[in-house]
């Protein structure tokens, strides 16, 4: 069996729709995944770890990795600026493995650009109060910071209908289903397909 190139997946939401705890529980799921380690101006939250959660640095460190072309994508979300680096993903794609992005939709927009066989997912909420109370729940921002998320949470949500795919996160087992769905149908598309078994076809059409 041939090694094919991974599969790149967003994942965007509004903070606190749950797609961190969605990546993580489906990489206990399924093999041959890894999540983007973005960078990141914001400061750590209780609990996140330098280069395992984000890779924190500062404004000025940013821009200079802006100005030295290392992102793939970036923009400024809340105030702060956050960016995936083009190492992060391109070694890990290459490798055959595939590699998920928990960005927003400015940075969903980008990369559709750059790699337009992308797969996106978009995961709204049941409803707004639960979104506010998971922000709540989660324990990690202060009263002000989940104001400003909330405000912003209709806006991100408006573009929704730009992914390919749409999951509610109401029941987080089904959302979890549905989205390993998504990857195990995006690794049987014909084009891998055809490189994974290129001898069991060559044999079966000779
Ligand atoms: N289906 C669900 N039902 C109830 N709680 C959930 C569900 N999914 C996630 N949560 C909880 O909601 C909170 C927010 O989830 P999470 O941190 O994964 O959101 P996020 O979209 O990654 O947010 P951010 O963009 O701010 O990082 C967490 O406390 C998580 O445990
Ligand atoms: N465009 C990008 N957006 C990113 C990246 N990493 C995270 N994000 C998005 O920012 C908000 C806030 O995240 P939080 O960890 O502060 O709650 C959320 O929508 C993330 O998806 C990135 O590299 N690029």
């Amino acid at each position: 069996m041939t090694m094919t190139r991974g599969n790149l997946f967003i994942l965007s939401a509004p903070s606190g729709a749950g797609k961190s705890s969605l990546i993580k529980a489906l990489l206990e799921k399924q093999a041959n995944i890894k999540v983007s380690v973005s960078h990141t101006t914001r400061a750590p939250r209780p609990g996140e770890n330098n280069g395992e959660h984000y890779h924190f640095v500062n404004v000025e460190e940013f821009k200079a990795l802006i100005e030295k072309g290392d992102f793939f994508e970036w923009a400024q979300v809340f105030e702060n600026y956050y960016g995936t680096s083009k190492q992060a993903i391109e070694d890990q794609l290459n490798n055959g493995i595939d590699v998920f992005l928990d960005i927003d939709w400015q940075g969903a927009r980008q990369v559709r650009e750059l790699m337009p066989d992308v797969k996106t997912v978009f995961i709204l909420p049941p409803s707004r109060s639960e979104l506010e109370k998971r922000l709540n729940n989660r324990g990690q921002d202060s009263q002000e910071v989940i104001a400003g998320r909330m405000a912003e949470a209709k806006s991100e949500s408006s573009h929704y209908n730009e992914f390919d795919y749409v999951i509610v996160n109401d029941d987080f087992n089904t959302a979890l289903t549905e989205l390993e769905h998504i990857v195990v149908a995006a690794r049987l598309q014909t084009t891998a397909q055809q490189i994974r078994h290129k001898d069991l076809i060559t044999q079966l059409l000779a």
